[in-house]
């Protein structure tokens, strides 16, 4: 049986998931594709390091012109980053070689150009793993989803981070040991400000949009809000007006233009969304023919990651080369009025508050601020909580709250009102 010549760049998390997944599936992956794979050489940073999967130390080399010189037929890139992981790619593509990369971020910042490369040349790049881990989201875009009109993508696009807001909410631990966990059990980037700060769910929905739209905004176009300024306290007064938080991405077509964002987000406990759980990810495609659709699965970790990896792998040695579209950004975005509810949570907080929860409403009512429902948290001599859904809330709102009550303001957008009664309600013990 003849052999297709395998080359990593890197061997962590996922490359280790993709060395071991090759060697389970061999056998079934043999027998679809004709061909035994097998790899040549893995690129690494130090190759004494202790790894998970243990592999010929001949293997491994910290030097790329190894790989390049080793006469592979394609290269799955999973060593992450722009520098120097770009220039490598573009070395491979023009020697011929394919290219499968989970990298989200070298294809928001270098997509374009990767794409027309693999064009010109002729070869495949496949990056099914660089959205939603495991979910073969981009596939089916791809393949089964091209003759319905899509207005919409939304979608919890970052494992880590929905794996922190959900230990936070169920098992009370704290933001800092949530994300070390998520470190330790792979789901985080090599620098978790990417997870936690938006970057990597940013990324994913710039990739979403090429896919969905044609076309993408630039990266400092979409709108981005992390979940680092997150406590319990948010947490537990949004549940208690009948919510979740959930970092949400967002990118609708609209008069022509685009809106794209990634916020933390206030989602309904009866919605789907809501019910997406710890790494879990989940994307949600409204098509003109097909209706709602809803895909959910392991967005990050070694198996899951590695399966988008290894299917992209063997799905390219398959199929015959087609180009694929080229990528695109509209300058600028259109304001969207229709990616939320028009109402808005706000949460203050502070330790020498100066105010009643009357106070509060009457600010409001004279800024022209409707308040649909409000929840307090204050035991005497500690921190007091406020969350309040309101229509009409904006920035300035939450700064001269913040400022003339001594209370820290942050808002947050609300996805769709849940099981609103409309009234102002639990403003027990201040
Ligand atoms: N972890 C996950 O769940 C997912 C990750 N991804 C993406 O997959 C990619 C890899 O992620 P992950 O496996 O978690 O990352 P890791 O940090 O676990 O692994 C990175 C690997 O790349 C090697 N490497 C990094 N930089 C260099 C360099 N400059 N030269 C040579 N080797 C280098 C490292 O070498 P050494 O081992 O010697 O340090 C390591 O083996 C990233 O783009 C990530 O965004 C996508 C989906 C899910
Ligand atoms: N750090 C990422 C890994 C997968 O893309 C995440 O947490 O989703």
């Amino acid at each position: 049986m003849s052999v297709v010549k395998v080359g990593l760049l890197g061997l962590g998390t996922v490359g280790g998931g993709v060395v071991k997944t090759i060697r389970a599936q061999q056998e079934k992956l043999s027998a679809r594709l004709g061909r035994r794979i097998e790899i040549v050489k893995a690129l690494v940073r130090d190759t004494r390091k202790q790894r998970a999967v243990q592999v010929e130390p001949s293997l491994l080399t910290t030097r790329f012109a190894d790989v390049l010189e080793s006469d592979v037929d394609i290269v799955v890139e999973v060593m992450g980053g722009v520098e120097p992981t770009y220039d490598y790619v573009r070395a491979l593509i023009q020697k011929g070689c394919h290219v499968v990369t989970a990298n989200k971020e070298l294809l928001a910042k270098r997509g374009a150009e990767l794409v027309e490369l693999a064009n010109r040349h002729g070869v495949h790049l496949a990056y099914e793993a660089s959205v939603a881990g495991g979910i073969p989201i981009l596939g089916v875009l791809r393949q089964f989803l091209r003759t319905n009109d899509i207005a919409e993508v939304r979608g919890i696009l970052n494992g880590t981070t929905n794996f922190i807001l959900s230990q936070m909410e169920e098992a009370q631990l704290p933001y800092a040991d949530v994300l070390k966990r998520a470190q330790e059990l792979g789901y985080a980037e090599a620098d978790p400000r990417a997870d936690v700060e938006g970057w990597d769910a940013l990324y994913k929905l710039y990739i979403l949009a090429q896919l969905v739209f044609g076309e993408s905004l630039p990266l400092s176009a979409i709108e981005r809000q992390g979940i680092a300024d997150l406590s319990q306290g948010h947490i537990r007064l949004a549940k208690e007006l009948g919510y979740r938080i959930k970092l949400l991405a967002q990118a609708r077509r609209e008069d022509g233009g685009l809106h794209l964002s990634v916020r933390p987000t206030l989602v309904p406990l009866g919605h789907p969304l809501a019910r997406i759980r710890d790494a879990y990810n989940a994307v949600q495609v409204e098509g003109s023919l097909v209706g709602d659709l809803l895909f959910t699965g392991k967005g990050a970790g070694e198996l899951p990651t590695a399966s988008a990896v290894v299917e992209d792998l063997a799905f390219l040695l398959t199929q015959p080369f087609t180009p694929h579209p080229a990528w695109r950004e509209r300058p600028t975005a259109v304001p969207s009025s229709r990616l939320s509810s028009g109402l808005d949570f706000c949460f203050l907080e502070g330790t020498e508050a100066r105010v009643t929860p009357e106070q509060v409403l009457l600010f409001l009512e004279r800024a022209g601020v409707a308040v649909r429902r409000l929840t307090v948290q204050y035991d005497p001599g500690s921190v007091l909580r406020v969350g309040l859904l309101a229509a009409g809330l904006r920035e300035e709102h939450a700064e001269l709250l913040g400022r003339d009550f001594g209370l820290q303001a942050r808002l947050y957008p609300v996805l769709e009102a849940a099981d609103d009664r409309g009234a102002v309600e639990g403003t027990v013990g201040w």
